[in-house]
Parts: structure tokens; sequence; C-alpha cells
């Protein structure tokens, strides 16, 4: 009996994508990923970062080239099917953070676990555990988000994403107004997580230091020449 070959959890070949209003062309030939892997990608602002992360969580639709994630095409997925692979496998922390301000930080964070369709009373032990890690206290945890500093938010952002225990977490710039302590926690945290949950991690940023923290990195000119995280 021959085993079936593992699925990858992201697979791209001769994506691009074009801004009609601006003429800039994100191309990638070529990029294979396996599941519970953790990439850091570097590259310089405007390089394609935030561009490349829209289409990998279906954001934004792959125009020409092909998009797996976990083996489905997201290339031919519809907007409403791509939503709903998001909700349910995707974690994502953006640059805009996208908190609901008149929430509290608690309930922000379950937002996730309910759009995923997971467990109540579950997930709001597992979010008040993860807030605590990521030092926000049981006190902090019942502010309004509108009442945080952006540094408390980005570690909301990252509890909401992690929540849901998805398959991808997908990261663009979320430590960057953490102290160095905060920063370190968070990334402990976040890959501690990860790997307890054989969650897929794309992190996205500037801050080379970062870098420290994965085995498999990538700078976004590598990327467009079809270099592998190897
Ligand atoms: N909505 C848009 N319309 C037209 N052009 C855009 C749009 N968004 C981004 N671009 C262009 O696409 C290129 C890549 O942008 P992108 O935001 O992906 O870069 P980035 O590497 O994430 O930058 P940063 O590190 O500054 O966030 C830039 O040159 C930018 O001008």
């Amino acid at each position: 009996m021959t085993d079936k070959p593992e699925i990858s959890a992201i697979e791209l070949k001769q994506l691009t994508f074009n801004y009609k209003a601006s003429g800039w062309q994100l191309h990638m030939p070529a990029l294979k990923l396996a599941k519970g892997q953790h990439l850091f990608i570097r590259g310089a602002s405007g390089s394609g970062k935030t561009t490349l992360l829209n289409l990998l969580s279906g954001i934004a639709r792959v125009q020409t080239g092909e998009l797996y994630v976990h083996g489905l095409p997201m290339h031919q997925l519809s907007g409403g099917a791509r939503d709903t692979l998001r909700a349910q496998q995707i974690g994502v922390v953006f640059q805009q953070l996208n908190l609901i301000p008149y929430l509290s930080v608690l309930d922000n964070t379950l937002l996730s676990s309910h759009f995923a369709g997971q467990n109540k009373t579950d997930s709001l032990a597992r979010a008040k555990a993860l807030l605590n890690r990521l030092g926000l206290p049981a006190a902090l945890q019942q502010q309004k988000a509108s009442a945080l500093s952006v540094g408390q938010q980005q570690r909301v952002a990252i509890a909401r994403a992690l929540l849901p225990k998805p398959a991808l977490l997908i990261a663009d710039e979320p430590t960057s107004a953490l102290d160095s302590e905060n920063r370190d926690a968070f990334m402990r945290v976040m890959l501690a997580e990860a790997d307890t949950n054989g969650c897929t991690v794309i992190f996205v940023s500037h801050d080379a230091s970062l870098q420290q923290y994965f085995k498999y990195q990538l700078q976004m000119d590598q990327l467009a020449q079809g270099v592998q995280p190897c």
C-alpha cells in the first residue's frame, strides 16, 4: 500500500495580482509550505507583503495562477467561500487590527470562535487563559477595546486569531507597537500555541530582530525569484 502524499499548507504557482489604480504587480512563481512550518517574510515598505497576505487569507482574489490552502483551490472559490474558509481555518492579524471598539477585550477575543461555530463555554475559558498569558489580566479583559493602548490591542488581536485553533495563522506586523518585554512574550505565546495546535504560521515584518524566532525566513525579492523555505 502506498501512502498518500501529504497536502501542503500553502502551495502557489505563477501567482499574479495587479492593482489597476497604480499598475503595481505582484508575481510569485512558486511557494510551498508544509503543515506546521513557521515562515518569517521580510521586505521593504511597498514590496507587496500585505498584498501577498491578502491573497493567502482570501481577502483579495487571485487574478492569475493557482493558490491552494490545505489543498483547497482559493483561486477558484467565490468571495463567500473564501470568507467561510477564513472564519473556520485561518487566523489573521492585520495592521488595522479591526477590533470592535465598544465591545470588551474578552468579547472581541470571543468573536473568532463564535464565527468558527465553536462551543462557547470552552472558548470562554481558553480566551481568558490566552489573554492572561499575553499580559492582559482579568481586570483588563472587561475593558472596552477603545480604552486600550495600541500595544494592548495588538495582543487582543493575536488572542482572537489564535482562539479557534486555526490551521493557518497569518500575521502582518503584529508587534509594531510592543516594547521588547511584551514583544518577546507575544512571540513566545504565539509560537507555542501554534506548535501545540500544529498551526502553520506566516509572519511578515520589517523588523529583522524577529527573525530569530523562525526556522524558515525569506525576503520578498527571494519569493519573487521562487526561492523556497527549506
Ligand atoms: N489599493 C491599492 N491600489 C493601488 N496600489 C496599491 C494599493 N495597495 C497597495 N498598492 C501598491 O502595491 C504595492 C505593494 O503594497 P503593499 O501594501 O502590499 O506593500 P507592503 O510591503 O505591505 O508595504 P508596508 O510594509 O509599507 O505595509 C505598493 O507599491 C503600493 O503602492
